[in-house]
């Protein structure tokens, strides 16, 4: 699914008028059924006043249209209109539409004093949406002040308002609880910087023109800004299994992972790497991490290193379909030149992670040995490490989709949205995973996950693509088994298989 700028969406919307030959008003109406449809679901009470405070521009339209549906499934609910600007054709038409259908209607111009809204009232936010054009100011941005400090529900319509859709955000805006975003994704909902704002958001879809039919007019194709990441389609890139497939099918993925006192992370990635699908797994381990290994997890085959705390020598690489890097290595001078040559040595993609990040980090000139197309899961201090300091998140990006293009690389930014840019210069986002899998040992469950779907013979992006997404689904599953605290590493590996079934249908 396209995540499209303001203006894109903009054009999206006329596009899909002309080709369906419906009135801007029908789509409005399609959006606020839309909405109205999710509302209804989070708040069946009907007896649960909603107070819907509506804008001038279309914002305000949807908030017209999901206060006359909400009226006709006798939902207690009242307008608070504020008079901000001229209204917008489909707003006029909307509000003419509220005449006579027994909805009380206050009006709010510039001076007057706030209204007061009863504290069990859900409040539908509907001022402004992707038609902000400045941050708010004045009264208005009192306003939302105003309605930040009670102590209500806010659900915003498509955006809390005061949003920046597409860049860092500026100016104050409505704190959502809910966010329930209207069509097609917009890129502000990814930030890690908005999520205060947004409260939780979803996704409310409604008939819109397929943008990548329409992109000459939409004015996207290659400048779609991004991508979000959707079960349709990634269940049809999971692999076919045949009757006659064995285990040197699945591939013989390579770990070098864990040190003394790290030995987790190896017997964490090392499981994911298996569970993930691949075929066989040897891991290189220091001697003091043997019995570890070989008793925790029997079905890995190890290599020793001569070193007993840290992996310094790494053997022929010339057997392995994959290779993953970095969980619990450490940083030591040896481990460096171990990380350098293997490096330097092997040529097909792989997976770079944590220890690993930060030994190039340190060693920048050990970036241009990374085999291409190889994965680099950086979380944001790693990639800060790696790449520099950004201002906002939309920075980050940027540079995230910069230096995967340059160096041609697939860069996984993990953060709770984990983005996902390619050599060919695309931005996937990740829709799975819970603040739950902040926990020890996440990440080198992430990196077994890559590693195993490389060595099955997963082109890297879609392996990055389907390997988070997987990954993401199986702590989903395992919380609501489980209950996100509870949640710990192991659990999100050993729901894997569940991920995988889910997606598969
Ligand atoms: N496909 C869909 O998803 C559909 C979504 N719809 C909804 O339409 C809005 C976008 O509507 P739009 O009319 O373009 O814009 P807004 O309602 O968000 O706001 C525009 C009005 O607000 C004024 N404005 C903008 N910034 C400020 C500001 N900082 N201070 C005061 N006033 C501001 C603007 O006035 P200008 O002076 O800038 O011209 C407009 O009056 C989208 O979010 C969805 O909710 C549609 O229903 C169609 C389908
Ligand atoms: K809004």
């Amino acid at each position: 699914m396209r995540i499209l700028t303001a203006a894109q969406l903009r054009a999206l919307d006329q596009a899909t008028i002309r080709a369906e030959k419906i009135t801007s008003g029908e789509l409005m109406e399609r959006a606020a059924k839309a909405f109205t449809k999710a509302f209804t679901r989070h708040f069946p009470d009907p007896e649960r006043p909603v107070v819907v405070v509506c804008g001038t521009g279309n914002n305000g339209g949807d908030g017209l249209v999901v206060a006359r549906r909400l009226k006709s499934r006798n939902y207690k609910v009242s307008v608070i209109q504020a008079n901000i600007g001229t209204r917008s054709a489909d707003n006029q038409d909307n509000f003419k539409r509220l005449k006579g259908q027994g909805i009380e209607v206050r009006q709010l111009t510039q001076g007057d004093p706030w209204p007061a809204i009863a504290p069990e009232a859900v409040v539908v936010d509907a001022l402004f949406g992707t038609g902000l054009g400045r941050p708010v100011a004045g009264y208005w941005a009192e306003l939302i002040d105003y309605l930040n400090a009670l102590p209500n529900f806010r659900v915003a319509v498509d955006l809390p308002s005061g949003l920046s859709s597409d860049g860092p955000q500026e100016g104050p805006c409505v704190h959502a609880d809910l966010t329930l975003c209207l069509g097609l994704p917009k890129l502000a909902l990814f930030a890690p910087a908005n999520t205060q704002l947004l409260g939780n958001w979803e996704l409310v879809t409604f008939p819109l023109a397929d943008p990548d039919r329409l992109h000459p007019e939409v004015g996207g194709g290659p400048a779609y800004q991004a991508t979000l990441n959707d079960a349709s389609e990634l269940g049809g890139l999971l692999k076919k299994r045949y009757a006659n497939d064995h285990k040197g099918t699945f591939g013989h993925a390579f770990l070098v992972a864990g040190a003394f006192g790290t030995m987790g992370a190896a017997v964490i990635a090392g499981r994911a790497v298996l569970r993930a699908g691949a075929g066989l797994l040897t891991c290189h381990i220091p001697r003091s991490g043997y019995e570890i290994m070989q008793i925790s997890f029997p079905e890995a085959m190890c290599k020793v290193d001569t070193h007993r705390y840290h992996s310094t020598e790494i053997g022929d690489l010339g057997a392995y379909d994959s290779i993953g890097i970095g969980p619990g290595i450490g940083q030591e001078a040896l481990t460096v030149e171990a990380v350098r040559s293997v490096l330097s040595r092997y040529e097909r993609p792989m997976v770079i992670d944590a220890d690993a990040i930060n030994i190039i980090a340190a060693h920048p000139e050990l970036l241009k040995l990374i085999p291409k197309n190889s994965l680099l899961t950086p979380h944001p201090k790693e990639f800060a490490r790696l790449f520099g300091e950004t201002e906002h998140d939309f920075a980050r990006w940027q540079v995230q989709r910069e230096v995967a293009k340059r160096n041609g690389l697939v860069i996984v930014l993990k953060t709770g949205f984990t983005s996902i840019a390619t050599p060919g210069g695309e931005l996937y986002f990740n829709p799975t995973g819970n603040p739950g899998m902040g926990t020890a040992g996440t990440g080198d469950a992430l990196t077994g996950v890559l590693t195993g779907l490389l060595a099955q013979g997963y082109d890297p992006v879609t392996a990055a693509r389907l390997g988070v997404y997987l990954h993401g689904l199986a702590g989903d599953l395992a919380a609501e088994e489980l209950s996100q605290e509870f949640l710990l590493a192991e659990d999100v590996v050993s729901h894997l298989g569940q991920a995988y079934r889910k997606l598969r249908e």
